[in-house]
């Protein structure tokens, strides 16, 4: 569904902040991108929304590019910034006004979003907070029905229990016409609901799986005598984790933040073992 394709990008001046990065993302899928501060997540998002214009390089959207922003492909996107602006109006005004762009746009969805949100439809946005301003675009987002969501950082600003509402909300959003791209850095927010794991590092992707690859061929648990020697990584914090080469043991639970750090600190030995 979505194609890039050796994108190069650096900010004038500024270090290369992606060098010949190649991805596909297909329809059905969560995926979670990741990634050290300043590496580079939201300039991928942005240059996949023809926001950004690459050096080189480029991102197809059912095989059309999305750099050049055609009607065709900007109604097929829809992007959730981290930070943004929204006009200082009604929430009913808003909707009317720009949800003519989405032709598969459920009023009835964003509706029901915007209430099980708390939030009611004659409220004015700019008398929101910012955590209820977020809601407003992820209920907007989700009702556009478009094939590709993005959403970085979606989860900052929110409470606690709209976390999980968000959870359990965009789980069942996701469609076997859809996908879904996340980039965060609050891991358990996303946890159970990522099924692909994309890490950025030194503006290239060190990592690129399935979750099921993962737990198949990896597994994560606590340190023991007869574990010792097999440990692939291994931390200590909370009475110690460890990855180990899954092999006769059982399946466990894919630990995102010890796989992110155990591909961070050795990408080549977990790469290795998930191509075998
Ligand atoms: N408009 C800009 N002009 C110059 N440099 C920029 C600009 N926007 C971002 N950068 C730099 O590009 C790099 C990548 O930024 P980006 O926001 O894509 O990273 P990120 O992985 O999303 O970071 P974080 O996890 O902190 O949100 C950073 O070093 C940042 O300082």
């Amino acid at each position: 569904m979505l194609n890039c394709k050796q994108l190069q990008f650096n900010y004038p001046k500024s270090r290369p902040i992606l060098k010949s990065v190649d991805l596909n993302f297909g329809s059905g899928n969560i995926y979670g991108l990741f990634g050290k501060n300043g590496e580079g997540k939201s300039t991928l998002m942005k240059l996949v929304c023809g926001l950004l214009t690459p050096e080189f390089g480029y991102c197809t959207l059912f095989g059309e590019s999305t750099h050049a922003r055609s009607v065709q492909t900007l109604k097929d996107l829809f992007f959730i910034p981290e930070d943004f602006e929204l006009p200082a109006l009604p929430i009913y005004t808003f909707e009317k006004i720009n949800s003519v762009f989405y032709p598969n746009f459920s009023r009835e969805h964003f509706y029901t979003l915007i209430e099980e949100f708390r939030l009611y439809r004659k409220q004015d946005i700019s008398k929101l907070s910012f955590g209820q301003k977020k809601k407003v675009l992820i209920a907007f987002g989700l009702a556009t029905n478009t094939p590709l969501l993005l959403l970085d950082e979606p989860t900052n600003g929110l409470d606690i229990p709209s976390k999980s509402q968000f959870r359990k909300i965009l789980a069942s959003s996701i469609n076997e016409d859809k996908c879904i791209i996340i980039s965060t850095h609050q891991v358990r927010d996303l946890h159970s609901l990522i099924d692909h794991m994309v890490i950025l590092d030194n503006a290239q992707v060190i990592f690129n799986q399935s979750l099921s690859t993962v737990s198949d061929a990896l597994w994560f648990g606590r340190p023991s005598k007869e574990n010792e020697s097999e440990v692939l990584f291994s931390e200590s914090t909370f009475g110690g984790r460890v990855i180990l080469n899954r092999e006769f043991q059982e399946e466990s639970e894919v630990d995102l933040e010890l796989l992110f750090n155990g591909v961070l600190s050795n990408p080549e030995k977990i790469n290795s073992i998930l191509k075998n």
